[in-house]
């Protein structure tokens, strides 16, 4: 159990202060309940000594207003500095993992299930956010009171004292046993709501399929198994921990009742006085409460401590080395050296090599899935090569900083993302100091403007997530009009134009044109057009550049690009 709140301690950090003020502020609350236990022998002794004045009436409600008052008061803050603590617990752990990921190969999301760093992000940390300060105080507050309330029972009467004691050894005997419990199914818990996360983005993101395949009700099959094995884990708990909660309940009701007897016994035989007995009486409804009160954080202990080893485990993601150094480039020309790459194991690329002069534009063209986004992605260090190296303005990728390298570079990618935010804030999303002038000027150049005018709240309008509520050629305009708001030197361009209308391709074209403008540029490249204009055409096949040329050049050799270029068998293969 200590090493159980050292976690939570450590956990805390820098909320440490304010954990610690709540103990405190947790510690006087307890001492201000006391006074209504002074107020209450203060009469008793009164009243028995037949003082029935309204000056000793008027006493002991002084001491019940200080009681009542100190109590909210600290109460108040205590709460205060818990829920602070709590949230920037959870908050200052979402910041360090959302920074972790940036720096994480890509690679890692294929074997870590999104479902997993969603559900720690989300119930995980929302469990320490609102149980690990709670329980901290709780507990730390609960035993702190427990044993000044025992030490003074002990100085008041030590035969009742011992009683007290008795009763919460028995009690803490329970506890730890149930803890131990817990501590087995506290994991099985966590499992089964990473798994209903899972389970329930997957029925969300897959909604159109399962939809449109008429298989609602068949397609909910796998959630409605991880709601189901949610429900039994959460039951199991719940029924492991019952016997435990009545046994402490018992033991501690028991402690009461033999407060009460002794009391009475001790007063019957002349071995303590009336008044005592009675308050006595009137404790032993009172003094387990902070024990009770200290105990019921432990069956959440577990939960919370196994929840930061959860939320822990993402310091453990792989971080792509970053030892390079802060600095731009003198030129903009991409090299491949030898470069070899695989997926787990299965190659990709094999010994690529090829130049890309700065200012200049290659395309890069081949068949679906040899390999030419997966080459895109390690200029910019989505995944580190196998062997070999990639260079940016003759420097190593890896000699860069991660943010000088990105610094340099602007993607467009076929899949366009766009956040939940304004269109505004969408196109500034890699320079967000860029003035409203500034993101007009972009989404003018990119040919989006006019249809952002039209939207009902115009630029200030909010995307849906994802870009849910816009045209997939709009999207693709929209992360245009970000390319050219960041103005790298080094564009790579996923030309999307396969979904895309003729007017709107079009316009689409006009706006690479314009961010593609004097800067060195590497696009797979799915129209002719575009191939025919580029300084060189790389053609990839099976991992390997099996042609390398101008248009002019290529269409002069037998081979792939010809095939392609003249609409033969081969081009079917093609993407198109
Ligand atoms: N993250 C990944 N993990 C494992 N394998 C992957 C991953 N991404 C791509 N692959 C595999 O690597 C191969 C090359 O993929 P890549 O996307 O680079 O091809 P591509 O030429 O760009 O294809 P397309 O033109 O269809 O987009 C494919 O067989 C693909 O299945």
């Amino acid at each position: 159990m200590i090493e159980t709140f050292r976690g939570i301690w450590r956990f805390a950090g820098e909320e440490q202060r304010n954990i610690r003020r709540s103990v405190i502020a947790c510690f006087f609350n307890a001492v201000f309940h006391m006074f209504e236990i002074a107020a209450i022998y203060y009469t008793i002794l009164a009243l028995l000594d037949g003082k029935t004045g309204s000056a000793t009436a008027w006493q002991a409600l002084g001491l019940l207003a200080v009681s009542i008052l100190g109590s909210a008061v600290t109460k108040y803050f205590s709460q205060l500095q818990q829920t602070h603590a709590g949230y920037f617990m959870a908050a200052n752990k979402r910041v360090a993992i959302g920074q972790r990921m940036k720096s994480v190969p890509m690679g890692y999301f294929n074997d870590n299930s999104l479902g997993e760093l969603t559900g720690v992000c989300t119930t995980v940390l929302d469990n320490v956010e609102t149980v690990a300060p709670m329980v901290l105080v709780t507990m730390l507050g609960g035993m702190l009171n427990a044993l000044v309330f025992t030490v003074m029972i002990l100085i008041f009467d030590w035969r009742i004292g011992l009683i007290v004691v008795a009763a919460t050894a028995v009690y803490l005997f329970i506890t730890s046993a149930m803890e131990q419990k817990s501590a087995a199914l506290a994991p099985h818990r966590q499992k089964s709501e990473a798994k209903l996360v899972e389970a329930v983005l997957e029925y969300v993101q897959g909604m159109s399929v399962v939809k449109s395949f008429n298989l609602t009700g068949r397609g909910d099959h796998t959630l409605q198994e991880a709601l189901e094995y949610n429900c039994r884990s959460n039951l199991n708990i719940e029924k492991m921990f019952t016997p435990y909660i009545m046994a402490q309940g018992i033991a501690l009701q028991l402690g009461s009742v033999a407060m009460m007897l002794s009391a009475v016994w001790f007063y019957l035989s002349g071995t303590m006085i009336l008044a005592n007995a009675l308050m006595v009486v009137i404790m032993s409804f009172l003094v387990f409460a902070q024990i009770s009160s200290a105990g019921s954080g432990m069956s959440l202990l577990r939960i919370v401590s196994s929840c930061m080893a959860h939320a822990d485990e993402t310091d453990a993601m792989p971080q792509l080395a970053e030892t390079g150094r802060a600095g731009t480039p003198r030129e903009h020309g991409i090299t491949f050296d030898h470069v070899s790459f695989s997926y787990d194991q299965r190659p990709i690329l094999r010994d690529v090599s090829f130049t890309i002069p700065d200012r200049t534009t290659t395309a890069i063209v081949g068949p679906s899935g040899s390999g030419k986004t997966t080459l895109c992605n390690l200029i910019a260090r989505f995944w580190d090569v196998e062997s070999g190296a990639v260079l940016v303005g003759g420097q190593n990728v890896k000699d860069y900083t991660l943010e000088g390298l990105m610094d340099q570079i602007s993607m467009v990618f076929q899949k366009v993302y766009l956040f939940a935010d304004t269109v505004e804030n969408n196109i500034k999303f890699g320079c967000p100091n860029a003035t409203h002038e500034e993101v007009v000027a972009a989404a003018k150049k990119a040919c989006c403007h006019d249809f952002i005018l039209t939207l009902p709240q115009g630029y200030d309008t909010v995307i849906g997530e994802g870009g849910s509520s816009l045209s997939g050629g709009e999207k693709q305009r929209i992360s245009i009009a970000r390319a050219i708001l960041k103005d790298a030197p080094i564009v790579i361009l996923d030309e999307a134009t396969a979904n895309v209308d003729p007017e709107n391709e079009d316009r689409l074209q006009k706006a690479i044109e314009a961010l593609t403008r004097d800067k060195t540029i590497l696009m797979i490249a799915h129209r002719l057009k575009t191939v025919r204009n580029a300084d060189q055409i790389l053609v990839l096949d099976g991992g390997q550049i099996v042609q390398r040329g101008t248009h002019s050049q290529l269409m002069a050799q037998e081979g792939l690009y010809q095939a392609f270029v003249s609409g033969r068998e081969e081009s079917g293969q093609w993407k198109l």
